[in-house]
């Protein structure tokens, strides 16, 4: 069969490429491994992974709230309710990534694992042969499983296993304190799992703002116990019972049933071998692209966690559009992640777009300014008070980058999207209103803090002053 476009892999990435294709009018074809489309994200990210937290969430509030009103809650969360609960998500959206969804839009959905038989040949493993004008890779990543010894010796837990899994781990060492790691790490805790999280690097976070990295730190801590600049070493049992070792900054030896292992990504290239198509790969195994997505071969395009770029499911949404307008329409569109935010979904949530204070103060030699928002009513109300806004912007007030952290700081800092990628100066949205007490107050309260500042700094404020000390010490002499 010859196709317009073949794209291999139904997750993310690959079913923004499919439909957008078929829209257009390209004969496409889809190629997916597994039996259901929807990739990660839906089957063991972002849905199952939002799933698990907001259970967590409700037992966590519910015990919260009994201790502050004087009420006794007991008992541990019957762990089948919660998978079940996580199931049933997975299972409606999955009804909008069918196989006759997109059927209906006109692809061929094809079943069975790709491989590449030349620049513009597909193999289906047990399947046919198929010919592609323009090729997408889309076949996304797997966890790294990490050489450790005697691992085999422990329960391994990875994100493709903890949603569906009828044990609940009772005592956890998450390997990895990235964000697979925090927030799997506080729901299980949440939930009655006692949890270690050893982070190979000295400090957690580090691509966020230091100041919120900290904060969020600080969180996290009261909850979690953390050991930075530590790893597992060594799996061993003694007697009926199974011990990490560790080593590093800390050397303990951890009783537990579980190891969780979210050190990181591979992505999934092996099966592809790219090398038929003259493809090479990034030492990391990732499908090496250029601006506009395009491969060393200029008709084949790879998008989302392949290209180890920006692994979020936005992001190859983001990636999928570019392609379509390349690949489709012969345009040379570069991809841009400037305006695009990431949220990690841990308690508090960490919001970040754009570049950090370190960043900017590099980019721009020490010449920016830095607004800060706290203490709103709403979160204040509520007992939110870890919620913090930081916004560094150029002196003109243009946003070079916005962070956030608290309840749901993923939606109120949304705003901060719109200013920054239209190119909205930060004072701007002191002049919209914003209905008190939403928890948006504590974005305006940033931006009205360029108000303030900028008053502050005017002659006019001097004059000002001046002139009232005047007229009150005039009124005292005469009075
Ligand atoms: C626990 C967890 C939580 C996450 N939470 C979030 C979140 O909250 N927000 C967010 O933005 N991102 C989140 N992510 C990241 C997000 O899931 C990924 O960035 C996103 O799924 C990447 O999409 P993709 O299309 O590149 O790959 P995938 O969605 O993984 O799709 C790739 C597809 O290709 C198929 N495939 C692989 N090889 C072949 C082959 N040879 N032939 C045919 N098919 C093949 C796979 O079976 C898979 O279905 C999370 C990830 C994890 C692991
Ligand atoms: N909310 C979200 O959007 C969300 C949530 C989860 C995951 N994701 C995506 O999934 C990707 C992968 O997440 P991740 O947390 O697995 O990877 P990651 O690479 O971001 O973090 C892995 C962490 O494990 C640590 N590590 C590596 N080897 C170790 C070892 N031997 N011992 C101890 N620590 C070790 C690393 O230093 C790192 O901090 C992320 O980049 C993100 O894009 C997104």
């Amino acid at each position: 069969m010859k196709y317009d476009v073949i794209v291999i892999g139904g997750g993310s990435g690959g079913l923004t490429v499919a439909s957008g294709a078929a829209r257009f009018g390209a004969k496409t074809a889809l190629i997916e491994k597994e039996a259901q489309l929807g990739g990660d994200c839906l089957h063991y990210g972002c849905v199952p992974s939002k799933a698990l937290i907001a259970a967590s969430r409700e037992v966590h509030d519910a015990r919260q709230a009994a201790k502050r009103f004087g009420i006794s809650v007991t008992g541990k969360p019957d762990w089948k309710k919660v998978t079940g609960s996580i199931q049933q998500a997975v299972d409606t959206i999955q009804e909008h990534d069918s196989h006759e969804r997109f059927e209906r839009e006109g692809i061929d959905v094809y079943t069975g694992e790709a491989s590449f038989a030349g620049k513009n040949r597909i193999d289906l493993k047990d399947g046919p042969s198929l010919e592609g004008e323009k090729i997408v890779i889309a076949t996304g990543s797997s966890p790294a499983i990490l050489p450790i010894e005697g691992i085999e010796q422990i329960r391994v837990l990875t994100n493709e296993s903890v949603f569906y899994t009828n044990q609940f781990p009772e005592r956890v060492v998450m390997v990895g304190g990235g964000p697979i790691g925090l927030e799997m790490a506080q729901a299980l805790s949440r939930l009655g799992s006692e949890v270690t999280v050893l982070e190979n690097s000295d400090h957690l976070l580090i691509k966020e703002d230091r100041e919120i990295a900290a904060r969020a730190v600080t969180s996290l801590q009261k909850e979690l116990r953390i050991l930075t600049g530590t790893r597992a070493s060594k799996v061993y049992r003694e007697g009926n019972k199974t011990f990490v070792e560790t080593e590093g900054r800390h050397s303990e030896n951890i009783e537990a049933d579980a190891l969780f292992v979210a050190a990181g990504r591979k992505p999934n290239t092996k099966s592809l071998h790219v090398q038929r198509a003259g493809l090479s790969l990034t030492k990391g195994g990732a499908v090496k692209v250029n601006d506009k997505l395009q491969t060393e071969v200029a008709h084949i395009y790879a998008v989302g966690d392949v290209n180890g770029r920006f692994p979020f499911t936005h992001g190859a949404g983001e990636e999928g559009k570019t392609v379509i307008a390349n690949a489709l329409f012969g345009l040379r569109r570069k991809i841009s992640y400037d305006d695009m935010p990431w949220c990690f979904y841990t308690d508090p949530e960490i919001f970040h777009l754009g570049l950090t204070e370190d960043e900017a103060a590099q980019e721009t030699g020490g010449d920016y300014d830095v607004y800060r928002g706290s203490g709103a009513d709403r979160m204040i109300a509520e007992g939110d008070e870890d919620s913090f806004v930081k916004v560094i912007t150029k002196r003109d007030g243009t946003i070079l980058g916005a962070h956030g952290l608290g309840r749901n700081a993923s939606d109120w800092m949304q705003t901060m999207v719109l200013m920054k990628a239209k190119g909205h100066p930060l004072k701007d949205l002191s002049s919209i209103t914003h209905p008190y007490p939403a928890r948006t107050e504590i974005v305006k309260q940033t931006s009205d803090a360029w108000w303030t500042k900028k008053l502050f700094q005017s002659p006019l404020t001097g004059l000002s002053k001046k002139a009232l000390k005047a007229k009150r010490s005039f009124k005292t002499k005469h009075s």
